[in-house]
């Protein structure tokens, strides 16, 4: 099967000083849907670079980044920005939910916005919501619910444009030791029943063994292995 995501010699140069800092250096990287990719290193070694990246945030100073065989590289800044909005979801450390909105109404803020008001998205945000065990919270606001359920609606939210492509940046970050397993196995679930191309960054590598595969970052270089057994 082809991969949702494919990074193909992506290096990202900034300056500094009178030199640059290779943040990322010649990384190749392919995530097939239904796979679920651990990415770990320590501080500065350019995972978040590579998150931003793959979410066409940011440009990489050479390389290619390929979502759904489309290379956004050759694409002018409106079109990357579609591709991002149609194929990727992105899921932050902190889930910055709208004070005011309900939990079903963080849903469907977006596509309220892109002109989508239709029954369709109603549907699919009580679906998502169930899906991340949150039906009886739907019409809660975020100072109503734990850290770990805000959370919950965060990755629903990601899910609500069908995105291809799943990037996620230390979700367990401000969890507990429980809360972050039970985080980590919704994102296996998710990435199983939507066929996402997921990869997390995290620091938390006892769940490791949940994902399938382990990526390796250390000064803007990646090596990528099996994950080990549990
Ligand atoms: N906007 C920027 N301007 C200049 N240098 C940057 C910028 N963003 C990141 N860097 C540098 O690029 C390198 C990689 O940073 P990056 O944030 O990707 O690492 P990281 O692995 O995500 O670190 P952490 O685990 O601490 O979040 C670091 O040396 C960092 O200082």
């Amino acid at each position: 099967m082809s991969a949702a995501l494919n990074l193909i010699n992506v290096s990202l140069e900034y300056p500094d000083g009178t030199s640059t800092l290779k943040a990322l250096d010649a990384v190749n990287l392919s995530v097939r849907p239904g796979e679920y990719l651990s990415l770990v290193g320590p501080s500065g070694s350019g995972k978040s670079s590579l998150l931003a990246v793959a979410a066409t945030l940011v440009k990489p100073t050479a390389g290619q980044v390929i979502i759904d065989q489309q290379d956004a590289s050759a694409l002018s800044q409106a079109e990357r920005t579609s591709l991002r909005r149609d194929k990727v979801g992105i899921i932050f450390q902190q889930p910055n939910l709208l004070p005011a909105l309900t939990a079903v109404e963080q849903l469907l803020i977006r596509e309220h916005l892109r002109g989508r008001r239709g029954r369709g998205e109603r549907e699919r945000a009580a679906e998502l919501l169930d899906v991340v065990g949150l039906s009886e919270a739907a019409h809660k606001r975020p100072h109503q619910l734990s850290g770990g359920q805000r959370q919950r609606v965060n990755i629903a939210r990601a899910l609500m444009g069908k995105p291809t492509v799943l990037l996620v940046d230390e979700p367990t970050a401000a969890l507990d030791h429980e809360r972050s397993e039970s985080i980590v196995r919704l994102l296996r679930r998710v990435t199983d029943e939507f066929r996402t191309a997921t990869v997390m960054v995290t620091h938390d590598t006892e769940f490791l063994a949940l994902t399938d595969a382990v990526a390796t970052m250390r000064d803007g270089r990646i090596s990528r292995a099996l994950v080990p057994s549990a």
